[in-house]
């Protein structure tokens, strides 16, 4: 519980733990009134106040509206150090590195596929391995090809047949982190990852078909290509058991680091060593290469996505218009430039559940998308809604260019099976129209919707303060979860 923090309203949307004993600097939180008690009964807010106290952080301590616990740093949570003073952490990344999520849009009306949803989500199932420790058998790779992935991430599996080069210029980074290093990533991990490529995983991550139930600015959705009624795709997946592991091998190598630099830590989850140390750069080179997992990962499972589609409507890729929205990371720590105090200053960034939101005309945006600002792209749950929003200058002033990545757990999934026991969940989503297929024993339960905040009041805030646009809201049609 996080009872004891000091908190200071000021204004709707912004809340301030003011800098106090070893904290280096404030925390700022984005959130509305209505969320504090809840937020008040994790661990949350104390997370916020204990990454304020790392070494070379740079600006607040933030956090996003959806944020809630998590190992060490806050998932939601935000925080910049400077690469001459400041520290790196797994923590501020997390387990699933590049865990993310990448929107497709399609040429059709969802009046198109009425009727033909139950096929479209069972052919989903069947050509996306689903589920905890999800395996494609038929898709080995050598480790000599792996590190190929690892190097080049979804430039790898469009030069191996899996989509085409426009898709590239729709990702985050164009789909790969430089900098990444292969030869860092462990045995363990090489084997975890070497026939989960191309796997969607367990609990929360899916693929969903939906349309576009609302549109709150026509001239950006427009220019993003989307329309009302349309038919989209979400794929929410990250960097596998070989992420997992990466983490896990760092963590245990940041502790002794830790130890070795002599930080003060209030947690040993804030494990840490300095960006520009041997232990800090070989982190950022191995989350690199896991992150170019991922970002594979999503390729080739949109590429049977749009088999699928082609297989079950009968069309062919130009009638389908089936092509990338925006790919983006939610759990990354990524070098930046950004202005402080007037000047330039590169950073390293930590997105821990949270989302790069960065403005029309910035560099590092696609040129597709300079005059509208980088998509952002928030899910919901399966079955209410999720959002498209665009990045905003005022991110860029306040959160270092990010912003929310999702609703946010409220109910462990423990406290999920409860609520949802002796109901059906699939039957009372297939009530309101949705279809789901879940693969694990359990999971559609654990991801009850109402495990999740209403992530309208989510991104009433962000867009509220500022720092993201509301472009779209996208309704379910048919999920499948992992
Ligand atoms: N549209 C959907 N959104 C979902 C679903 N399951 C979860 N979610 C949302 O995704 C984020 C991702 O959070 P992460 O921390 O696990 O990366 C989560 O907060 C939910 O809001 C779904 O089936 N469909
Ligand atoms: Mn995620
Ligand atoms: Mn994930």
């Amino acid at each position: 519980m996080s009872v004891g923090i000091k908190l200071r309203q000021l204004d709707a949307y912004r809340w301030e733990i003011p800098q106090e004993g070893k904290m280096r600097t404030r925390g700022l939180i984005f959130c509305a009134a209505e969320m504090i008690p809840a937020l008040r009964q994790d661990q949350s807010l104390q997370q916020v106040a204990n990454v304020a106290t790392l070494p070379g952080i740079v600006g607040p301590s933030l956090a996003m509206p959806d944020i809630h616990w998590g190992y060490g740093f806050p998932i939601g949570g935000v925080a910049a150090f400077d690469l001459a003073t400041g520290v790196v952490s797994p923590g501020g990344v997390g387990y699933d590195i590049n865990c993310g999520v990448r929107l497709l849009r399609t040429d059709l009306h969802r009046s198109e596929i009425a009727g033909l949803v139950q096929e479209l989500v069972d052919t989903l199932f069947s050509n996306i391995p689903s589920g905890l420790g999800s395996r494609r058998r038929d898709f080995k790779l050598a480790p000599p090809t792996l590190k190929d992935v690892l190097r080049y991430g979804a430039a790898w599996a469009v030069k191996n047949g899996f989509g085409n080069a426009d898709d590239l210029l729709h990702i985050e980074a164009g789909g790969c982190i430089k900098g990444a290093d292969p030869e860092l990533i462990s045995g363990q991990a090489l084997e975890r990852g070497h026939d989960q490529l191309g796997t969607l995983g367990s609990g929360n991550h899916f693929t969903e078909i939906g349309y576009v139930q609302e549109i709150f600015d026509e001239t950006l959705a427009r220019a993003l290509g989307v329309f009302l009624d349309q038919v989209t795709v979400i794929i929410h997946t990250g960097s596998r058991g070989l992420g997992h592991q990466v983490c896990d091998d760092h963590i245990k190598k940041l502790l002794q680091a830790s130890t070795k630099y002599g930080f003060d830590l209030p947690d040993r989850q804030l494990c840490c060593a300095p960006i520009q140390s041997p232990e800090g750069e070989e982190y950022l080179a191995a989350m690199a290469a896991a992150a170019n997992f991922a970002f594979a990962n999503r390729q080739i499972i949109t590429h049977w996505v749009r088999e699928t589609f082609q297989q079950v409507l009968g069309l062919g890729p130009k009638a389908l218009g089936l092509e990338l929205v925006y790919d983006v990371a939610h759990n990354i720590a990524k070098i930046e430039t950004h202005t402080v105090n007037g000047r330039p200053q590169k950073l390293c960034v930590h997105r821990k559940g949270a989302t790069r939101a960065f403005p029309a005309h910035h560099p590092e945006v696609p040129a597709l998308y300079q005059e509208t600002g980088q998509p952002v792209l928030i899910p919901g749950d399966m079955g209410r809604y999720s959002y498209l929003l665009v990045g905003t200058q005022q991110a860029m002033e306040e959160t270092f260019g990010s912003t929310c990545h999702g609703a946010g757990r409220i109910l462990s999934r423990h406290q999920a099976l409860k609520r949802a026991r002796g109901r059906s969940i699939v039957k009372e989503l297939a009530a309101q129209g949705i279809i789901i297929r879940g693969a694990g024993k359990g999971t559609v339960a654990e991801e009850i919707p109402e495990a999740y905040k209403d992530v309208e009041q989510v991104v009433e805030v962000v867009h509220g303060a500022g720092i993201s646009r509301k472009v779209a809201k996208l309704h379910p049609l048919g999920v499948i979860k992992g």
